[in-house]
């Protein structure tokens, strides 16, 4: 049983008082009307109802109690990087998983062990720095290991799932499963744990030590250097908002509709790659949610072909016919 305790008003947010509680005994802070702007890629959002990032596995299970107690639908967020969040915000807790870190590159196996709120970039970076091989394609994906699993994060023809041996899952009940990727349902840019309440908390991934790092290093380079060419990095966005349907890729789809350009509000579909959609700064995931409907319904008419979002849309939001 998790006691709990209210530490009062923390000030306002939107004219409500925010309020914060402590798990006692784990020393976990669940605050809440948190904005998530700050904390998706995209950079809109409301706030949560409550929010918490718990650094520790005892923290995370007192909060996963505290909801079930509580009877509160859960989200977790990893980076934020493959997210649209509504206006309106979240119901229930959040969960960030960031602070969830630890790694363990181990020498003989070859196999890196890391928590799920690992940068995958930056591991990237260090493996290649180490000289070991198999994450040179990860530079440039921002966002956790977590998300990296539920999503099946890739690029250059490699993906999370080529490399997983094992996930640690939690599920709300407390559970904990140690699951191989066998068990994970993936395809291109899917598992089966998207959109489920199970919670990454743990990977390892088998990499290939022994490699001459300026090799390596070089490789990685490369791949960081083609993805600034060909993709837009300088404004907010969630990287490629629909998954490629084949034959043809989103981005020459969404180009030949003649749509490289077009505004809705705040939100543009990106001249350097039409796959992406940027927040020019005024955006709202109001804004995004109407462009990505525009886009989807201009490429059905003309390609009869429906392009299915990569991104993970959350929250309510309404379309607004013209
Ligand atoms: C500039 C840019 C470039 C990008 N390029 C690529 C690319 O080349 N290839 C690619 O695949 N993606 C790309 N993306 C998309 C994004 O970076 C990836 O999907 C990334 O793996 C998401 O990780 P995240 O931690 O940010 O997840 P989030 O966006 O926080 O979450 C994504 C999903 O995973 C769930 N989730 C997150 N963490 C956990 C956890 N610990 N346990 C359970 N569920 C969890 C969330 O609930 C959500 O459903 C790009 C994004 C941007 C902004
Ligand atoms: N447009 C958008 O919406 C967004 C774009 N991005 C982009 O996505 C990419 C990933 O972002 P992010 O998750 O912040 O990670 P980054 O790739 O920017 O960096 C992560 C870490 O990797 C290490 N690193 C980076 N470059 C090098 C290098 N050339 N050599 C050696 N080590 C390096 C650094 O670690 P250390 O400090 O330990 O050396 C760095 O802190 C970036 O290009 C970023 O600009 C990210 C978020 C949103
Ligand atoms: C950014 C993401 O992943 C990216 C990943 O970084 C890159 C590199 O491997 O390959 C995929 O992009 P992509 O298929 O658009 O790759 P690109 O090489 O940029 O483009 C494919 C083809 O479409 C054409 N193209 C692209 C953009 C555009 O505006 N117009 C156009 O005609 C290109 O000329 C090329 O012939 C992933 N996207 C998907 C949906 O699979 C992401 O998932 O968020």
């Amino acid at each position: 049983m998790v006691m709990t305790v209210s530490s009062g008003s923390l000030g306002q947010v939107n004219g409500k008082p925010e309020r914060s509680i402590t798990l006692l005994g784990n020393d976990c802070l669940i605050r809440s009307k948190v904005s998530l702007a700050s904390l998706t890629s995209f950079r809109v959002g409301g706030p949560a109802d409550w929010y918490t990032a718990p650094q520790r596995l005892d923290q995370l299970l007192a909060c996963l109690e505290w909801a079930n107690a509580e009877e509160l639908p859960i989200t977790l967020l990893g980076g934020g990087s493959n997210l649209l969040v509504s206006d309106r915000g979240l119901r229930g807790l959040v969960i960030g998983t960031r602070y969830l870190r630890h790694t363990h590159f181990d020498q003989e196996t070859g196999q890196l062990t890391v928590g799920s709120g690992a940068s995958l970039p930056r591991l990237a970076w260090k493996a290649a720095r180490m000289g070991w091989r198999g994450l040179e394609w990860a530079v440039g994906i921002p966002g956790t290991v977590g998300g990296a699993i539920v999503m099946n994060a890739g690029a250059h023809i490699s993906c999370t799932a080529d490399i997983l041996v094992n996930t640690h899952i939690l599920e709300r009940s407390g559970t904990l499963q140690v699951l191989p990727p066998e068990k994970l349902g993936y395809r291109y840019r899917t598992s089966n744990l998207q959109g489920s309440d199970r919670l990454v908390t743990q990977a390892t991934f088998q990499l290939q030590p022994g490699y001459d790092p300026e090799q390596v290093m070089a490789e990685t380079t490369e791949h960081f250097q083609q993805r600034r060419l060909s993709q837009p990095y300088h404004l907010p966005s969630c990287g490629s908002v629909f998954r490629n349907p084949g034959p043809h890729k989103a981005g020459w789809l969404i180009e030949q509709t003649g749509l490289k350009g077009y505004k809705i509000g705040g939100a543009q579909v990106a001249e350097r790659h039409a796959n992406f959609i940027l927040n020019c700064g005024s955006a709202t995931a109001s804004d995004i949610f109407q462009l990505i409907h525009h886009v989807q319904e201009r490429v059905q008419h003309q390609w009869s072909c429906l392009l299915e979002p990569e991104v993970r849309i959350l929250g309510e939001h309404d379309l607004i016919s013209n």
